[in-house]
């Protein structure tokens, strides 16, 4: 079965990461690619700055980019990834949705929405189910499928991991690498020899995200975990891997090794994208490292490691690559869920 796809935001940065993971796909072939009024109607080779450390697919260089509207985008195009900063998708995501189209994005806008699903497949794939509450709701013939943000996704199927031993109370703070923040987002006088101990936003996502990504759904809405959640988010200047530390209070008193093994044991999904092992459990106290290990799982694996049991539960690393496992790779693979299910 081939799919055509589209991806809205294809010259930024999650953009061009698109690109590089569709090529080749087994399911996914890309027939329309949008951006800005000022790169519409340009080849993509001429509008993308591209930075991704494969060459733009010769398919791709010459196709035209279109405008970030329904009607720039042929109507057999069945799926449609979108890159576009929020304030953007907010406006227009909306548009797509009423002209029909199934839209999988990776943008912050509506993630916390009740009748949408912010979904990571291995997760919560139950979630999906809520496209039906949505069409109702919304009167479209369309869906919107929301991924998490990058730091959230990193530390939720770690924790999804420990719920069996009773989730209680999170606190995380994180090392975020630059990429997050986009290709102008941080200068290089403000990141060398420094790191930024706030991140707008981002915090609050971290929090109320992973609640949802975690909740119950009854058939007709999500109820948020219990768990108290509180994180603090710094900039660091590594290119990509967001590492973070979490500390977690269980109600139970699991030792490292059970800790470990419900992480190691965590199940995986059958989709393209996805990885073979969910989280990778180091045993060296000095891994997980973004230089050493954001690639595992072709960038779509966790990674975790410095499990140790304390008086409240347990404190441990982890970390992923934040612009594959946490933006670009969870909307592929979103959409893959959604092909899957029947939704496409
Ligand atoms: N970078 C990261 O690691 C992560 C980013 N994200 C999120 O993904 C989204 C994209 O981020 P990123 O790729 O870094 O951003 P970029 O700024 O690199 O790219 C933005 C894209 O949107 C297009 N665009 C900008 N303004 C408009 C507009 N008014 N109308 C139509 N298209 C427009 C741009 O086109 P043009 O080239 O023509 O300007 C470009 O294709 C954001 O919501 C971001 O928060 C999420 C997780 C991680
Ligand atoms: N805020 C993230 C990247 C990002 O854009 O997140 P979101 O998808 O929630 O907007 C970072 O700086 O690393």
């Amino acid at each position: 079965m081939s799919v055509r796809v589209g991806i809205l935001g294809a010259t930024g940065a999650v953009g061009q990461r698109f690109i590089q993971l569709l090529d080749d796909h087994e399911t996914f072939e890309i027939a329309a690619l949008t951006a800005s009024e000022s790169s519409a109607g340009e080849t993509y080779r001429d509008a993308a700055k591209w930075r991704v450390n494969t060459p733009i697919p010769d398919a791709v260089a010459e196709m035209t980019v279109g405008a970030t509207t329904p009607e720039a985008v042929p109507d057999d195009v069945d799926l449609l990834f979108s890159s576009l900063p929020s304030s953007v998708a907010a406006a227009v995501e909306p548009d797509f949705l009423e002209a029909g189209y199934v839209v999988s994005s990776n943008s912050s806008n509506d993630r916390m929405a009740p009748d949408v699903p912010l979904t990571i497949p291995e997760i919560n794939a139950d979630h999906l189910e809520l496209i039906e509450v949505q069409r109702e709701n919304r009167g479209w013939d369309g869906a919107l499928i929301k991924n998490p943000n990058c730091s959230t996704i990193t530390m939720v199927p770690t924790l999804a991991a420990l719920d069996q031993f009773g989730l209680e109370r999170v606190s995380v703070s994180t090392l975020q690498a630059v990429s997050g923040a986009g290709y102008s987002g941080v200068t290089s006088m403000e990141i060398i020899d420094n790191a930024i101990p706030h991140i707008g936003g981002e915090e609050e996502k971290m929090e109320s995200e992973s609640r949802k990504l975690l909740g119950d759904f009854d058939g007709a809405e999500v109820t948020l975990h219990g768990a108290d959640v509180t994180a603090s988010c710094n900039r660091i200047p590594t290119l990509d891997g967001h590492l973070e530390n979490v500390f977690a209070d269980l109600t139970e008193d699991p030792d490292a090794e059970d800790i470990a093994a419900a992480m190691r044991d965590y199940p995986g999904v059958d989709l393209p994208s996805a990885p073979e092992q969910l989280i990778h459990v180091f045993e060296d106290p000095m891994r997980p490292q973004p230089r050493l290990d954001r690639e595992r799982g072709d960038g779509m694996a966790i990674c975790a490691g410095g499990i140790q049991a304390t008086d409240e539960g347990v404190k441990y690393n982890c970390l992923a690559h934040n612009t594959i496992r946490g933006a670009a790779g969870a909307s592929v693979l979103n959409g893959e869920l959604l092909v899957e299910d029947g939704w496409i």
